[in-house]
């Protein structure tokens, strides 16, 4: 498949998934925190959640397994010790290399993702307070954040959070090396002189037009980050391309990246956060304009729904948790009300939990409809209008995401009309 994303709405052709396993689970209250969990996490509930979005992918699109890919591109011996040495050199336990390079790819992959447990061989391991040598990538099924499909090129996030750098090492490889979907990728650290501060991360990173990115700037992807694309796209020395920052408040942590307050539905409606994208605040919308090879234009606009129109993107906001009261707003922002994935212009997934946002979806004219009326084949895609398909999420949405996050896109047909 060519990597081929070119708007946040067009029909999803391919997307890249990762099933939650273990790793969700090996946790406790004590370490939940670090391991960017608000609460810890029932695997068989969630797995139950998670199948419903992916039966429902599989209905309208190419799907594709994180570990699937990774088995495939280990078996290839170079690229199974590359990958082993980036890994434990990245996270400082080379002692491990022997070992890991030793086990089958299957077993490998499994690891890789589910984590290495420390053998408690010497006294220092004896008496450290760590289970694992290589911690599980607790956050992986949001497969959004560690790599980006940008036009016809693959973004590897650079993670704000070390405890998901492997994520992203593994992304990498996926790309490079895997022929069922090799990109051309572009790695923000393998610069000449990577900048220390450069974190991006996908959640932040919206594909709005194929001349428009629309990026959240906040806790997870620094300006020193933009910065980077805005080297990249001049880089390319063409024509016009806007990029339109909106800065993102560090707390609470329900705010880490741009698409838990601001999503696109279709050409002509947004989900939005209203206390944060509607009304005036200390956030700034900064718009750049970059071409032929510099920043033509740096300047802020009064909103991100302002500086769209300003390029021609006239879109009218949907309000996550309805437009009357703040603390439903809050709550369902908490548990991502406005993250919403779209599988073709208009046809959105999110949570059925967020009630008054599906009601709000209706308001303006979607149709709210649960998932396994098209799983079952009840209801086919093509024969809906608009509409708000929702997923069960009681589990999920405590991992931090919802159906954007756990979804990366590698192929969108063109957007018409
Ligand atoms: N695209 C997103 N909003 N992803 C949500 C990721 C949540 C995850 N627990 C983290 O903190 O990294």
């Amino acid at each position: 498949m060519k990597i081929g994303v070119n708007s946040e709405i067009g029909g999803l052709e391919g997307v890249v998934l990762h099933t939650p396993g273990p790793e969700v689970e090996n946790m406790t209250p004590r370490n939940a925190e670090r391991a960017l969990y608000s609460d810890i996490l029932n695997l068989s509930v969630a797995q139950k959640e998670y199948a419903q979005l992916a039966d429902l992918l599989d209905t309208v699109t190419e799907t594709y397994q994180v570990r699937d890919l990774l088995e495939s591109v280990l078996a290839e011996p170079a690229v199974k010790s590359s990958l082993v040495m980036t890994i434990c050199e990245a996270e400082g336990c080379l002692d491990l290399c022997d070992d890991l390079l030793a086990l089958t790819e299957k077993t490998l992959a499994r690891q890789f993702i589910e984590g290495v447990v420390q053998p408690r061989d010497n006294l220092t391991r004896f008496l450290s307070r760590e289970r694992y040598s290589l911690p599980p990538l607790h956050n992986f099924f949001f497969t959004r954040d560690a790599a980006m499909a940008i036009t016809d090129e693959i973004l590897i996030g650079r993670m704000a959070k070390p405890v998901r750098s492997r994520e992203s090492i593994i992304m990498e490889a996926i790309f490079n090396h895997c022929p069922r979907l090799s990109a051309r990728t572009v790695n923000p650290l393998a610069q000449k002189h990577p900048d220390p501060a450069a974190t991006i991360e996908g959640g932040d990173v919206l594909v709005a037009r194929d001349d428009v990115l629309v990026i959240g700037n906040g806790s997870r992807t620094s300006t020193q980050g933009i910065d980077f694309i805005i080297e990249r796209l001049k880089a390319q020395r063409d024509r016009e391309r806007h990029l339109l920052v909106q800065e993102l408040p560090h707390s609470p942590e329900s705010f880490i990246h741009l698409d838990m307050v601001f999503t696109l539905l279709d050409q002509c409606h947004c989900m939005v956060f209203g206390p944060l994208m509607l009304q005036p605040s200390k956030y700034q919308a900064i718009h750049i304009t970059v071409e032929n090879g510099r920043v033509t234009r740096i300047r802020e606009e009064k909103s991100l729904i302002e500086a769209l129109r300003g390029v021609g993107m006239d879109l009218t906001p949907v309000c996550c948790g309805g437009v009357d009261d703040l603390w439903i707003q809050e709550r369902e922002q908490w548990h991502s009300g406005a993250n919403f994935f779209a599988l073709a212009p208009g046809k959105v997934v999110g949570y059925a939990r967020n009630v008054h946002t599906m009601e709000e979806m209706n308001n303006n004219g979607f149709d709210v409809l649960p998932a396994d009326e098209i799983i079952s084949g009840r209801r086919q895609l093509k024969d809906l209008g608009r509409c708000a398909i929702t997923l069960d999420g009681s589990e999920l949405p405590r991992g931090g995401g919802g159906a954007r996050c756990m979804t990366m896109p590698v192929r969108r047909r063109p957007v018409t009309g």
